[in-house]
């Protein structure tokens, strides 16, 4: 009998040539990118290049004009953003979208409700399972709360914490739903160079402990280098580069576009 050829385990996540219009200006022309299962994939380029659509594309905030998403092999194209969370996406904010007047803890207990698979019949009906789980939650959110060292934190309203700080937060919340595929934009904007150093390490972990897979956008390229297994470039809405971190900040092409665009004093943190 002729050996059968293994199949290759689907990428998490692929972007095959999306298109995406406001109007006249297309913000993001074509672009095709794939984020291999515990990969780390940067998302860099001037600004308006297209980033943060690109990113609300990925998560189902936008739709594109043109081209395909999948999943984990499935098409998702037309799936809302609360869809694709609960396969397994999460995503955090450039600007950070936490509950101020509540506690750290509520904020990732109420994260976790679109995965709760109970509904209120449920709660009627069959208490003992939506307690099961409501105590599930808690655990849950009292390791993730141990597990960014925010346990001290946790009875205290999120306005009370520093940006840093919060920023851990929102990490935290978006672990809540376990995800598979964690699209983290511009997690380091705004962060002291110490906390920038605990970033690039807890996301590594973040990766290495939960077996995830990172779509990053991140303007600090020291995160970039520190972090991706590969990088893709971004200018005027079209991919001008991807390769090796290395690589690609070298890349005449890449190193004008930034240039072009005035970034390079603002980014060189
Ligand atoms: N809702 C919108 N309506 C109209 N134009 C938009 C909209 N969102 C983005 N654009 C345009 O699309 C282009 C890409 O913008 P986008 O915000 O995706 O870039 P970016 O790379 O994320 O920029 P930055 O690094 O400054 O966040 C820009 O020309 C922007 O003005």
């Amino acid at each position: 009998m002729d050996k059968v050829t293994p199949l290759l385990e689907a990428p998490i996540l692929e972007a095959k040539n999306i298109t995406r219009r406001f109007g006249g200006v297309v913000a993001v022309s074509d672009v095709s990118l794939t984020v291999g299962k515990g990969r780390i994939v940067g998302l860099i380029g001037p600004n308006g290049s297209g980033k943060s659509t690109m990113v609300n594309l990925v998560t189902g905030e936008l739709k594109p004009d043109l081209g395909e998403f999948r999943f984990n092999g499935e098409v998702i194209t037309g799936e809302p953003s609360y869809k694709r969370a609960r396969a397994g996406m999460a995503r955090s904010f450039q600007m950070l979208r936490l509950f101020h007047s509540l506690s750290v803890e509520e904020n990732l207990l109420l994260a976790h409700h679109i995965r709760m698979k109970s509904s209120l019949i449920d709660t009627v009906t069959l208490r003992r399972r939506a307690i099961e789980e409501e105590q599930a939650v808690r655990a849950r959110a009292r390791e993730l709360l141990a597990w960014f060292d925010l346990e001290k934190f946790a009875p205290h309203p999120v306005s009370a914490l520093s940006i840093g700080q919060q920023r851990m937060v929102e990490l935290a919340r978006g672990m809540m739903s376990e995800p598979t595929l964690f699209v983290l934009d511009e997690p380091a904007a705004g962060l002291s160079p110490p906390n920038v150093d605990r970033l690039i390490t807890l996301i590594r972990r973040m990766r290495d402990e939960f077996g995830m897979s990172i779509l990053l956008v991140e303007h600090v390229m020291r995160v970039v280098r520190d972090l991706c297994d590969e990088v893709v470039v971004l200018d005027s809405g079209v991919k001008i580069a991807e390769g090796l971190p290395e690589a690609v900040v070298k890349d005449p092409v890449v190193v004008e576009a930034y240039i072009g665009s005035g970034w390079k004093r603002r980014a060189q943190a």
